[in-house]
């Protein structure tokens, strides 16, 4: 593979020799790229005249068997050699991790003129904007497709393809393992804790599984994709982040009842006040186009002003999706096509200020247990009246003999502050045994 053979030398148009590319991290997705690189190799050869070399690679355990044939390459023990090697054109992170050694390679690496591809969206959501600055300064590529929605191009298509566009707001499934474990849970019936053990059994989750179920890591890749919506600076710390722990097997049945499917979303919308960037399981209508990605597929919808809707569904994680981001990312450079990194160039990318959170203006699910006497429903309907929010919905059915009694209640749109009053009052209802169990209902096409 090192070697520069005869078919790798330039066909037609391109640089006169191959694009020498530095692997840091051989785990799912770098083992991915090398597969990939390999086996597709007439593929590639055939849509990118110029060829695309591997000459070097690092990982943590050199005697590790990996199914892969490194003998040709270069191993280097420490990953920061990539970064001054000599025959290295462009260094591929994928170690992970928001700093450490990532970071420590993708700054070395520009700093030493090498062009960087990752699949980081941690380093990204943390450290974008200060890199896509010094990769652009050096005239340097910094992209990172697999990062975001794994093989969807979806930074592709906003970047590229709806460029011409203002774009209005972009949400989405940004995380398979939520996304499966929600499936799982409305299909089975099972509850979050049962189904998780599986999701990491089946090596969907990442390393840290909070990162997955918290809405840490799609909220990484939220903060991306608001950048390059809107050209801005990466903001990872002005999202509002949940994740779904605190979704019931209890709330999905009663979810499908009303007509609803629970996902875990990013949001990011901008409004008058600011951009609003939220993660959190909600509830979205059963006929929406997001309500029937299930499993482990991501989806991307953005909404432009001229284009309007427009939506991308696919495999957001795996060794193959994601070699094939990497990979497709490594071709713009060998063709020689550096953009920006996030749609505008990085000298004019600003920090928005984040919309207030309590003007947000929304419907909610609200699922109260208590203790079956009369008045309660009374006193439930008093508070929402004294807070002017309007019920929409209302099921009550008694689950146990004996036991507390769910009450179940929508509203029509509210505003998140009054709805946080709400709560506040319930909270001092004594038949009101548990906290409120608060969910936004997204009312999405
Ligand atoms: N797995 C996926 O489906 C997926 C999808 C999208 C993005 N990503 C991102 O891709 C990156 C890699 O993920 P992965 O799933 O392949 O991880 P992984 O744990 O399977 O592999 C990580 C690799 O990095 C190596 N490594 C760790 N520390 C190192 C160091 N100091 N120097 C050199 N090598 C080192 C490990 O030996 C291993 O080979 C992460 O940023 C992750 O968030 C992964
Ligand atoms: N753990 C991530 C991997 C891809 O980033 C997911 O489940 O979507
Ligand atoms: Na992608």
């Amino acid at each position: 593979m090192a070697a520069e053979s005869a078919t790798s030398r330039k066909t037609k148009a391109g640089a006169d020799r191959p694009l020498r590319v530095g692997i840091a991290g051989l785990g799912t997705v770098g083992g991915g790229v090398v597969k990939l690189l390999t086996e597709n190799r007439d593929v590639l050869l055939q849509h990118c005249p110029r060829a695309i070399e591997v000459v070097a690679v690092s990982a943590r355990d050199r005697k590790k068997d990996r199914g892969l044939d490194l003998s040709q390459l270069d191993w280097c023990d420490d990953a920061l050699a990539l970064a001054s090697h000599p025959k290295v054109d462009v260094v591929v992170e994928l170690i992970g991790g928001s700093d450490g050694p990532a970071k420590a390679l993708v700054e070395a690496a520009i700093a030493n003129g090498k062009h960087v591809v990752t699949a980081n969206k941690a380093l990204l959501a943390h450290h974008g904007t200060a890199l896509a600055l010094a990769a652009e300064r050096a005239s340097l590529g910094l992209a990172y497709e697999a990062a975001v929605a794994g093989g969807i191009p979806v930074i592709k298509a906003m970047r590229e393809g709806l460029a011409a566009n203002r774009i209005e707001h972009v949400y989405g499934i940004l995380n398979g393992t939520c996304n499966y474990i929600l499936t799982q849970m409305r299909e089975t019936g099972r509850e979050f804790a049962d189904v998780l053990a599986e999701a990491q059994a089946l090596g969907y989750a990442e390393a840290d599984p909070s990162f997955d179920v918290d809405g840490i890591d799609a909220a990484h890749k939220l903060s991306i994709l608001t950048s390059v919506a809107f050209g801005c600076a990466v903001d990872f710390d002005g999202i509002r982040v949940s994740g779904i722990r605190n979704v019931s097997a209890m709330d999905i049945v009663y979810a499908e009842e009303l007509g609803y499917r629970i996902k875990l979303l990013g949001l990011s919308r901008l409004t008058e006040h600011g951009v609003e960037q939220r993660v959190h399981a909600c509830m979205v209508p059963q006929s929406s186009v997001i309500a029937k990605v299930d499993g482990v597929f991501n989806a991307v919808v953005t909404n432009g002003n001229f284009v309007g809707q427009n939506v991308a569904i696919g495999r957001g994680a795996g060794a193959g999706p994601t070699a094939s981001a990497v990979v497709s990312d490594l071709m713009d450079i060998a063709r020689d096509r550096i953009l920006p990194a996030f749609s505008a160039p990085a000298e004019t990318l600003r920090k928005l200020p984040s919309a207030p959170v309590g003007r947000r203006i929304g419907a909610f699910y609200l699922r109260l247990m208590v203790v079956d006497k009369p008045g309660v429903v009374a006193d439930i309907a008093a508070i929402m009246r004294d807070e002017h929010v309007s019920m929409e919905a209302m099921i009550q059915r008694a689950r146990q003999p004996g036991g507390p009694v769910p009450i179940v209640l929508t509203t029509h749109e509210t505003t998140e502050a009054a709805i946080a009053r709400v709560v506040v009052k319930l909270d001092q209802v004594e038949a009101i045994l548990e906290p409120a169990h608060v969910m936004p209902i997204e009312m999405l096409a």
